[in-house]
Order: C-alpha cells, then structure tokens, then sequence
C-alpha cells in the first residue's frame, strides 16, 4: 500500500501500519497488530505491535475536530505540533517522566512515541485502589523543572518571548477559557449534570462574588504567560505504576500561569479522595508529596541562579511560591466545578453507580470547588487544606487523619 506524506487524512489501522512500515518502524514483510485505542475527548491512538517482539509504538493523531462532539466543532490541527514540541521540551528537563518522541509530522498531524500500556491511567489505577508512592514527588519534580526552566527565571527575556511565540495556542486555550472558566458559571448549553444538581448549580450562577473571582482567575489564565504550561494535567493525563510516572497529552501547552497545571492535578486528586473516603489520607499524602517536592526543588533551583541580581531579594522567593499555591487553589476549584456540572466529566464521580450517593458526592465537590476559588487565600499549606477539606465534607465519612 502507497502513503501519502503530504496531505492530511484520518489514519485508519491499515493505513497506520503502512505509515510505519514506510518509516522502518517495522519491516515490509512484518505482521503488525494495529488497534485504536483512544478514549480521550480530542484524538485518535493507535496501538502497534508485532507477535513475539518487543517494538510497540503508538501513533496519536489529531482530527480536524473534536472527536467528543463530532465534525460540528472544528478544530486546528496544529495542536499535533504543540504535544510532539511540548513533550520534547519536557523531555530536556525530566526525560523520565515523559514518553519518547519518536518521529513527528506536522501536515500528518500525528506523533510516534514509546508505548506506555505496561503503565495504568492513574485515574484508573487510582479508582481501583492502586498504589502510586512516587507519583506525588514525581509530579512535584516535573512542575518544579518545567516551570522554572521555561520562565523568565530560567530563560533569558528573548528566548523566552520566543518560546513563548512557538507554542502560542489560541484554539485550545479558548476551550479551556469557555470549558474551564466561563460556561459551568452561566447557564451554558455546553453544561451537563444530573437535574438533581438543578437547584444547586442554579444557586451558582446567582453567586456575583464567587464570579468575581472566577473573573480574576481566568484573567490570570489569560495573560499570565509565566511559563510553559502543560495546560490538562489531570489523572487522565498521567500514565503510572509503583516504580514509574509518565505524564502525556499535552496537546494544551502555551505560556501560562504557573499555578495552573498544580490546581488542575489536585482537584483531580480531590475526585479521588472524594470517590474513596478511606483512602483520603493517602491523597492528601500525594498533594503533600507534590507540594513539597515542588517547592523544595523550584528553591533549589532558585538559589543555584546567581545572575538574577532579585532573586537574591529576601521575600521574593516566598512570594512566588504563596502565589502559585493561593492560584493553584483557585484553579482547582474551578477545574472541580467544571469536571461535575460541564461539557467533560471524571470517571471518579461518574462512575459512582448509586444514584443518590453520585449526587451528594458531587453536590460536595460543588461546594468545595466554591470554597476553594473563594477562600484560596485563606488556605495557606496543605494541612489547612486538609482540614478545610474535612469541614465542607462531613457526610462522607472523615476518619482519616490529616497530613
Ligand atoms: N504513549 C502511550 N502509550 C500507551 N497508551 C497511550 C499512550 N498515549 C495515549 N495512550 C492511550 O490513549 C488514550 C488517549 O490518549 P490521550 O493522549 O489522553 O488522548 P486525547 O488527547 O484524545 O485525550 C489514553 O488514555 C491511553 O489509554
Ligand atoms: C472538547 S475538549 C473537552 C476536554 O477534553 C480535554 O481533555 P482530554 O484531552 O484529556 O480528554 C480537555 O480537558 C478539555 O477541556
């Protein structure tokens, strides 16, 4: 079978095997398993093998639209671009924590990268009860490197404009600006809950204070280009095991606010905990785990620059971490209320099959996720979070002990 490199179509599985087999990922003469297996909101994936060797790889390719809603919402397929560049650029902080790019094409919209599959979907391993005792520090090690070295505190003012330009990313920040910031508080049509919620999401929408802070939130997402963000890191986005943290998809990188990608992986720890009340000491031992390995390696890094006349200023380097941790909180609460009553829900609170208990958990992760956004200031370390996480949460069950 011929294949055309220079124009765009949807890969099929035969057709995928063809592009590998052109590429000399597998010989002409190879019998190659191909499957789609994609089960994200935007891309296909597809998963490659041959019988009795080790070659697996996995091409993901973009669609020219949303493969959640269909062809009725289009979408650029420069974000193929964005995630094959983003993860390279990740992979010079933190190779360990990112899967290998392989070959990537931007008219194809596509990416060859090493196969995960020996790894779980943290969200998945995590709502089966899995063990993840690196996933905290790994996640805390991934941040501190990306959002250093990619900010104006590890980059100079020209190479950081630049960076900045290549990964600008204007359709998939506007998802996540209407997504994530502005329809779950307006009575959207994008909006999907339960009528049960009816009364309490309308209650939401009344509420001018806590849009008010939404507003500031989601000013910040707009213009704060602090660093090179992964733009959707939650459990989904994060393939794990005992030994191994792999984070993937981030097909929404762009210059962002350094507390972004912080609140979206705690809220989605929060779905956990909130899914499996026993084990909520664990989670909080994961944002533990995270924070303080953010901080102590973002420090580090820090004080090893002796160039940046400021960053010897006494109270500089407090103030930039109470900020991203007082945003990450604001994010987290906004991520918490859009993943309940928006357009993509989590499997954490989906999945809880009786009814009345699904409900009364997301009614929970509503009202947290306000609390949150309104009281993030307030809220000054992880124990304080936890405590506050007990007392807007009475009804499932708190026995466990604070961090
Ligand atoms: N490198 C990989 N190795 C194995 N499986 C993968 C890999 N990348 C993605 N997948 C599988 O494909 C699914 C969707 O991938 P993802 O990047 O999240 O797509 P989307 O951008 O559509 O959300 C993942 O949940 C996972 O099951
Ligand atoms: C129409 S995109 C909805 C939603 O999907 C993305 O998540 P994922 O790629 O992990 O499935 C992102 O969170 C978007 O907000």
């Amino acid at each position: 079978m011929t294949f055309q490199f220079d124009v765009y179509k949807p890969l099929t599985e035969e057709s995928a095997i063809s592009l590998l087999k052109k590429l000399h990922f597998f010989a002409e003469d190879e019998h190659v398993t191909c499957r789609e297996i994609g089960d994200g909101n935007l891309n296909l994936v597809f998963q490659m093998s041959t019988q009795g060797s080790t070659k697996k790889w996995i091409v993901k390719q973009a669609l020219p639209y949303a493969k959640v809603v269909g062809e009725s919402w289009p979408l650029t397929l420069k974000r193929a671009k964005i995630e094959s560049e983003a993860l390279l650029q990740f992979a010079k902080f933190t190779p360990h924590l990112v899967p290998e790019v392989l070959y990537s094409n931007e008219t194809l919209a596509l990416t060859i990268m090493e196969d995960l599959s020996h790894l779980s979907i943290a969200r998945t391993g995590l709502i089966k009860g899995d063990s993840y005792p690196n996933l905290g520090k790994d996640i805390g090690t991934f941040l501190a490197h990306i959002l250093f070295k990619t900010s104006d505190l590890g980059l100079s003012p020209t190479e950081k404009k630049e960076k900045a330009q290549q990964f600008s990313n204007p359709e998939l920040c506007k998802i996540t600006e209407d997504l994530v910031f502005t329809d779950p508080f307006f009575d959207h049509d994008t909006n999907d809950f339960e009528p049960e919620l009816s009364e309490k999401v309308e209650q939401l929408w009344k509420e001018d204070e806590l849009k008010l802070e939404v507003a500031k939130l989601k000013r910040l997402f707009l213009t704060n280009g602090d660093a090179l963000i992964h733009g959707d890191l939650h459990t989904g986005s994060i393939f794990a095991s005992e030994h191994e943290t792999k984070i993937i998809d981030p097909e929404f990188a762009f210059y962002g606010p350094f507390g972004f990608d912080l609140g979206h992986f705690i809220a989605n720890l929060l779905f956990n905990a909130l899914r499996r009340p026993p084990a909520q000491t664990e989670l909080f031992g994961f944002i533990h785990d995270t924070w303080e390995t953010f901080s102590s390696v973002f420090t580090s890094l820090w004080k090893e620059d002796k160039n940046n006349p400021f960053l010897q200023v006494n109270g500089y380097l407090d103030y930039t971490l109470r900020t991203v941790w007082q945003d990450a909180l604001g994010f987290a609460g906004c991520e918490m209320i859009r993943r309940t009553i928006g357009l993509a829900h989590v499997a954490d609170l989906d999945t809880i099959e009786e009814s009345e208990l699904r409900i009364r958990t997301k009614e929970i992760a509503l009202d947290i996720g306000r609390s949150l956004i309104l009281n993030r200031v307030e809220i000054k370390n992880v124990q304080d979070l936890h405590e506050f996480y007990i007392e807007n949460n009475e009804f499932l069950g708190n026995n466990a002990r604070t961090v």
